[in-house]
């Protein structure tokens, strides 16, 4: 007899997605459960939108992706990129698994900081660092600045010697190597905004050492996220080591070579980037350089750690077409489908819908945009109103890049551990949407 739930669809089934996501399973009476917490559970007491991170998702991709460096014999420090979910709670378990900090503000300095995450293990990247983002790095003495260009630099040099400061510097370089990635998520070929032009970094270098207050140790690149083949990473890590021999022939010393995140996941059937994989290609360009190894990784680490969990406002049928499965989520919510046309799994909640009879509908948001889409012309197991779906992998640039657009309060975050779940961030109010809010002649109430 087929397997209910594994239907023939060009995407996968709802069988084939939880073979790649092993901390998500269905159970016959509790249905989907992220490790051992029943999901419907927390959609019933929290409601829905509600984002839902997994403790254990977290350490377990942390501790391989150290394990993977490790078994490569590579001396590495990870910096976990706060951009793609800055979640305190999130961050403090992975600095319990010895990650440092990647950041790109001094908000997301601070909170790195607010759980403890040392200055030595922090490092600032980013095209455009404030003054008072700088003064706050180098007040806080981070491990190291990622310079993105000569403006950069001057700037930090100013700001560090009237602070009576020397700050570690390492030029982010623009190896000019596509990562074959979506093109708004590439960033290391000539035209992207970031780093500094290959053929400019090793002059840039020589003047960093002339400049006071900074003191230049290596170099750094990052060609983009959701990458899933080594050939990029090997690509642009020649061109660094290149670099680095090129730079020390001069006899300059170079002590740093950041190698960047960027590590892509398996949303659909694209298979995950592999870690030892990446390692492989660190160790084969750049395990003889005798440098300080670091990597700042994101996507990899959390998004399978997080489902995002929405309820089924109504059906709405199109004669002639696929019918709409309206969400109470949308791309307030969970930005992804409609700036990148994302793939994310939609997996019901409950066992028995799970298995319920297969249709292809567009799913979609409430809000008043066409591009409010999370999947169109899905097969997906037919479900009523009211019913609870999970989409997936929404642990990395998920929340983070929420809104309140439609005055749609941000959703509440839960965290599950084991058998365990709790509130992380309870839902917004609408009162706190314009809680802030001020009339022009000082009031806070309308007449
Ligand atoms: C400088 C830098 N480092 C690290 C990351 C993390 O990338 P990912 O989440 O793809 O690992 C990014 C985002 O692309 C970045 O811009
Ligand atoms: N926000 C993007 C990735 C950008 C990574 C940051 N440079 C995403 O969701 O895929």
């Amino acid at each position: 007899m087929a397997d209910p739930i594994d239907f023939s669809t060009p995407d996968p089934s709802v069988r084939e997605l939880l073979a790649t996501h092993p901390d998500l399973s269905l159970d016959a009476h509790d249905g989907l459960l992220f490790e051992q917490v029943p999901l419907e559970t927390i959609a019933h007491h929290v409601g829905t939108p509600c984002w839902v991170m997994s403790s254990g998702t977290l350490r377990k991709r942390a501790a391989r992706l150290l394990g993977a460096m490790e078994a490569a014999g590579l001396s590495v420090s990870a910096h976990f990129a706060v951009k793609a979910n800055d979640h305190l709670a999130v961050l403090r378990i992975l600095s319990e698994c010895e990650l440092g900090a990647d950041v790109v503000s001094g908000g997301e300095l601070l909170r790195a900081r607010k759980v403890g995450i040392p200055a030595s293990k922090i490092v600032f990247s980013g095209v455009g660092k404030t003054d008072v983002e700088l003064r706050l790095a180098l007040e806080e003495r981070i491990a190291q600045i990622n310079v993105e260009s000569v403006e950069e630099l001057e700037i930090i040099s100013a700001l560090a010697s009237g602070m009576d400061r020397e700050i570690n510097i390492v030029l982010r370089v623009n190896p000019d190597v596509d990562a074959k990635t979506h093109a708004k998520i590439t960033t290391g070929v000539a035209g992207n905004k970031f780093g500094i032009p290959y053929d400019e970094a090793l002059p840039l270098y020589r003047r960093a050492r002339e400049l006071p207050g900074v003191k230049a140790v290596g170099y750094a690149v990052h060609i983009g996220s959701q990458i899933l083949t080594v050939a990029p990473y090997r690509a642009a890590y020649a061109r660094i080591a290149e670099l680095v021999r090129a730079t020390r022939a001069e006899g300059l010393a170079v002590s740093v070579v950041d190698c960047g995140g960027g590590l892509g996941i398996c949303y659909r059937d694209e298979g995950e980037g592999s870690p030892d994989a990446w390692a492989g290609a660190i160790r084969a360009e750049l395990g003889d350089l005798d440098v300080r190894l670091a990597i700042e990784p994101g996507r990899w680490i959390a998004a399978p750690a997080g489902v995002l969990l929405a309820s089924v406002v109504l059906r709405k049928a199109v004669t002639g077409g696929a019918s709409f499965l309206v969400l109470n989520a949308a791309m307030n919510d969970l930005l992804r489908p409609s700036l990148y046309d994302a793939w994310h799994g939609i997996v019901p909640l409950s066992a028995r819908d799970a298995m319920g009879k297969p249709e292809v509908v567009s799913v979609v948001g409430p809000v008043c945009e066409s591009g409010d889409t999370f999947a169109q012309a899905r097969l997906l197991p037919h479900l009523q109103r009211g019913a609870h779906v999970a989409i997936l992998d929404t642990g990395a640039y998920g929340a983070v890049m929420s809104s309140t657009y439609n005055a749609r309060p941000l959703a509440a975050e839960v965290l599950v551990d084991g058998h365990t779940w709790s509130v992380i961030r309870p839902r917004q109010t609408v009162e706190e949407l314009w809680g802030n809010e001020r009339f022009p002649d000082g009031s806070e109430e309308a007449a």
